[in-house]
């Protein structure tokens, strides 16, 4: 499918970024595809929800982001909601999520014109909450310092009924993760936390990840959760600090629903969205977290090598103790062809073991 129009979310503190993004410019042109700048940052404009964002640069099919993973984010919020792709360029620190180095642009975007590019597909979360979240204005300054004007509260959902005790559908989508996370650094949070709408336990805690596998490299990986594969479905319940025992991540399955409750004596929560503060819950507040329906397509070049990624970006490093047992080569694959019974499994390229 031919590009029709692009939509560009550029980190504008990045020289390198603000380079990129004339190549963009360039390419869009030479092509004649329209191309809107997406301004998700200064602070002299007000904020929009990712709808307005998608609609005001004319509902663009292919959304590109230069940037880090924080842009790849901001662009991918606003991609989701209209279906589009999401090129990340990746111009940042860690690069988890963006694909294309700067030099490959113009040889990305002809690809995908060309149809030839493959796109992956990442589940999100969703969210159904007591009441529609706020924050109050004193908080937003110190909460958002650094990272640009707060977004707007989020809305309902245009298309969902709320109602009998169910709480009210947030129009927003996580690609990473839903966060509950003490507001005051001396007051923990207290959680009623339900899956499948049965208890799994009171939390007190400094905080609360919900995360899909992709963000399962994120903050829940940094509270000591596990790595999922992002070609799959789950959802991921890490908790932060926990003040018990238990403090272990719990995988639940796709289609099974975490609930978090504020219990009547804990302090108040801060709840943020793929690492935007979105709200603050009150004691008596819950929120409901959930696979979303819509899916952040990614481009990319070749088939992703997740666990190449993990182990450059993470930097692992061999058991020291192998230097003396000999090498690891990069792939595990023979060169011959896969036989029948491996076929569907997901596997490197026979050029890759050459
Ligand atoms: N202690 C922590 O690790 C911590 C704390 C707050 C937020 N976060 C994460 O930051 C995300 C928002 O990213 P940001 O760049 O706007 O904030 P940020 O600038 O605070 O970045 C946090 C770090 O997480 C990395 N990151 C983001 N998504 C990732 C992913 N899916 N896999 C691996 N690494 C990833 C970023 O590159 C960055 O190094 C949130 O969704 C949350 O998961 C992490
Ligand atoms: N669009 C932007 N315009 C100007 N400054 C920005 C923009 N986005 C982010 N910044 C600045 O860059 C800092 C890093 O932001 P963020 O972590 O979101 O970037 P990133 O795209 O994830 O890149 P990195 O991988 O380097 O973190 C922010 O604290 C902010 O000061």
């Amino acid at each position: 499918m031919p590009v029709h129009r692009v939509g560009l979310v550029a980190h504008q503190g990045r020289d390198a970024a603000r380079e990129a993004a004339g190549v963009v410019h360039a390419w869009c042109a030479a092509h004649e595809v329209p191309c809107t700048e997406i301004d998700v940052w200064s602070a002299d404009q007000h904020r929009r929800s990712a709808r307005e964002e998608a609609r005001a640069a004319g509902d663009p099919d292919l959304v590109v982001t230069l940037g880090g993973d924080g842009t790849f984010l901001r662009g991918a919020r606003i991609a989701v909601k209209t279906g589009a792709t999401v090129l990340g360029v990746d111009l940042g620190k860690v690069g988890f999520l963006t694909e294309v180095p700067a030099a490959d642009i113009a040889t990305a975007l002809d690809a995908v014109h060309a149809g030839h590019a493959p796109v992956e597909e990442r589940m999100t979360l969703t969210v159904r909450a007591s009441r529609l979240p706020e924050v109050p204005a004193e908080l937003e300054s110190s909460f958002c310092y650094g990272r640009g004007p707060a977004l707007p509260p989020p809305q309902t959902r245009p298309e969902s009924t709320a109602g009998d005790g169910w709480g009210l559908p947030l129009d927003v989508n996580a690609l990473n993760d839903v966060v509950v996370e003490k507001l005051a650094r001396d007051h923990q949070v207290g959680v009623g936390v339900y899956i499948s709408g049965r208890l799994l336990a009171a939390y007190s805690a400094d905080g609360l990840v919900v995360a899909t596998p992709t963000g399962s490299t994120a903050y829940s990986f940094a509270a000591g959760g596990p790595v999922l594969s992002p070609h799959m479905d789950a959802v991921v319940f890490t908790p932060i600090a926990a003040h018990m025992t238990f403090n272990r991540t719990v995988v639940a399955a796709p289609d099974e629903p975490v609930a978090l409750r504020i219990l009547p004596h804990s302090g108040r929560a801060a709840v943020s969205i793929d690492g935007q503060l979105r709200g603050v819950l009150d004691p008596g507040d819950w929120i409901g977290v959930y696979r979303a329906p819509q899916r952040v397509r990614l481009v990319r070049l070749q088939p992703t090598d997740f666990y190449g990624r993990l182990r450059e970006r993470f930097r692992l490093t061999d058991a020291p103790a192998t230097a003396t047992d000999g090498e690891s080569a990069p792939f595990f694959r023979p060169d011959s062809c896969v036989p029948p019974d491996l076929a569907g499994l997901r596997l490197p390229p026979p050029t890759a073991a050459r």
